[in-house]
């Protein structure tokens, strides 16, 4: 008999459309929130498999360790009549052009109708920051983040503080917290709301080299006892750049950084945030590493083994090391950003990257968490955004064109993950059809000739050119110019 466990598996790898839960056992959700965020999930999702959803509780798994994640499918109630209603309104639109190319532009009236209708050791966590501008002053706030982090990262965890991000959290009106008396929460909180504020007024008006008030936790009024005080090892990253290379933007700053977390914590796993984005629930990164851990998962994945290599001693080979990979010219003639690494030489390394990884195999799971795992800035004005959706739309095209065309390319993509590809990569062209489509109900306005009227000529009886006056203020008899319709009209 298959085990649970191999069963589920098999339900959920032909399940494209799944959602998957992470099974966390989360010391910050309280009971009843947790009741009700299971109340909403219950209302659009049903467990994908029943053995699966035994074999979570009964940790029955393959060798005995319990699963952690299980696999939801939308509900058949919501999902059939969605897929219903697209297949209807597929088979109204082919209805619609049969009966377009059969019938002229003098239906005009039916044509108007239809359109209207139509918790991992921090001891093994590293957190690189990678500065593409190589900013004295970008070095010298992270040292000041650091500082205020001593104070901010325990706080966090004595009050179990959600989101992490101190801006979101004081912009709260009622701030979560739990665990311990309110009264000392308090008197944290307002101890630690002071020292933000300060740090941001010594972020805004830096002063060269003068070791800014920032005290260590210690010196505050505050009770860490038995608070774990330590923070994760801080690594500030800045590469060199060489007008004779190219940097290769932000795919050449991320393999630079991956060159160096390799040398120095060698992490199974890695997280990436642009400078705009930040984590919204701490949670996030656990839930994870459920996908990648679950014993599902876990001997095609990733060798467990393999562990945080704590960092070696700073000595000056060891510095050298890391300078070399971080050197402008380190990756020329390399298969770095060809097979290794983020991929070069285009606008959106982020899709053609994930293509190339998706291309050999692996796969990317869909998840969702209760409170959003991260959050970002978008650009804020039509022009920056005017740029991004130009950069995007350069990016798509450039693969399209190129031998990641997904068409041809990524030999062990599934056809959906192909199809959605190929949308990503030709959506630009898609604007095109997309204006004549916008266009097309003004066109069927036109009537079968045009008159258009010219108020300035006048034209004598006889009409040959040498006889032609030049205007003469309106004329009694004007030029009709008739254009006959040859374009649109008749028949599609
Ligand atoms: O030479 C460069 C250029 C950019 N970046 C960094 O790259 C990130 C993304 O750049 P941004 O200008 O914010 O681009 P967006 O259009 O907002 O980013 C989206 O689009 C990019 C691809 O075009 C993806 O890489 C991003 O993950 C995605 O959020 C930022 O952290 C930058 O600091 C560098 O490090 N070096
Ligand atoms: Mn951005």
């Amino acid at each position: 008999m298959a085990s649970p466990a191999s069963v589920a598996g098999a339900s959920y790898d032909n399940g494209n459309s799944s959602f998957i839960d992470p099974l966390l056992v989360s010391r910050t959700s309280i009971g009843a929130e947790r009741k009700a965020a299971a109340g909403t999930k219950r209302k659009y999702w049903a467990a994908a498999d029943k053995r699966e959803r035994r074999a979570t509780n009964e940790c029955s798994g393959e060798d005995g360790r319990p699963l952690l994640f299980r696999s939801y499918k939308v509900k058949d109630a919501l999902l059939h009549p969605y897929r219903a209603l697209i297949f209807a309104r597929l088979i109204a639109v082919l209805l619609f052009f049969g009966w377009r190319i059969q019938h002229n532009n003098s239906d005009i009236m039916w044509f108007w109708t239809m359109s209207v209708i139509a918790d991992y050791p921090v001891d093994r966590s590293a957190c690189y920051l990678s500065d593409d501008s190589g900013a004295l002053i970008l070095y010298e706030a992270l040292v000041e983040t650091t500082k205020f982090a001593t104070l901010w990262v325990p706080f966090c965890r004595k009050h179990c503080i959600e989101p992490r991000a101190p801006e979101s959290y004081f912009e709260l009106e009622a701030p979560s917290y739990t665990r311990s008396a309110p009264e000392e929460f308090k008197n944290d909180y307002r101890i630690v709301h002071l020292e933000y504020d300060e740090f941001k007024v010594v972020l805004d008006h830096p002063i060269r080299g003068h070791n800014l008030s920032l005290k260590d936790s210690t010196d505050n009024n505050l009770n860490f006892g038995a608070t774990d005080m330590c923070i994760p090892m801080l690594v500030y990253v800045s590469r060199e750049k060489n007008p004779s290379y190219d940097h290769n933007k932000k795919a050449g700053a991320l393999n630079a950084q991956l060159r160096v977390s390799a040398i120095l914590s060698n992490a199974q796993f890695i997280i990436n945030f642009d400078c705009d984005h930040y984590i919204n629930n701490s949670q996030a990164l656990r839930a994870a590493m459920c996908f990648m851990l679950d014993q599902r998962e876990v001997s095609k994945a990733l060798n467990q083994d393999q562990s945080a290599t704590p960092p070696p001693p700073l000595n000056d080979t060891f510095v050298a090391e890391m300078e070399m990979v971080v050197s402008a010219s380190y990756d020329k003639g390399t298969n770095w950003g060809k097979g290794v690494g983020y991929i070069y030489d285009i606008a959106t390394e982020d899709i053609v990257t994930g293509f190339r990884i998706h291309g050999q195999g692996w796969r990317s799971m869909y998840c969702t968490m209760e409170h959003d795992a991260f959050c970002g800035t978008a650009p804020i004005n039509l022009t920056e955004r005017l740029h991004q959706i130009v950069r995007w739309s350069g990016g798509s095209l450039e693969m399209f064109f190129s031998h990641n065309n997904p068409l041809i390319g990524g030999r062990r993509l599934q056809p959906l993950q192909r199809v959605s590809y190929l949308n990503m990569t030709i959506y630009p062209v898609t604007s095109i059809f997309i204006l004549l489509y916008a266009i097309s109900p003004v066109m069927w306005l036109i009537p079968d000739e045009v008159y258009i009227q010219r108020p300035f000529t006048r034209i004598d009886k006889d009409t040959s050119p040498s006889s032609m006056k030049p205007p003469m203020g309106f004329g009694k008899t004007t030029l009709r110019l008739v254009y006959a319709r040859s374009i649109v009209g008749r028949k599609i």
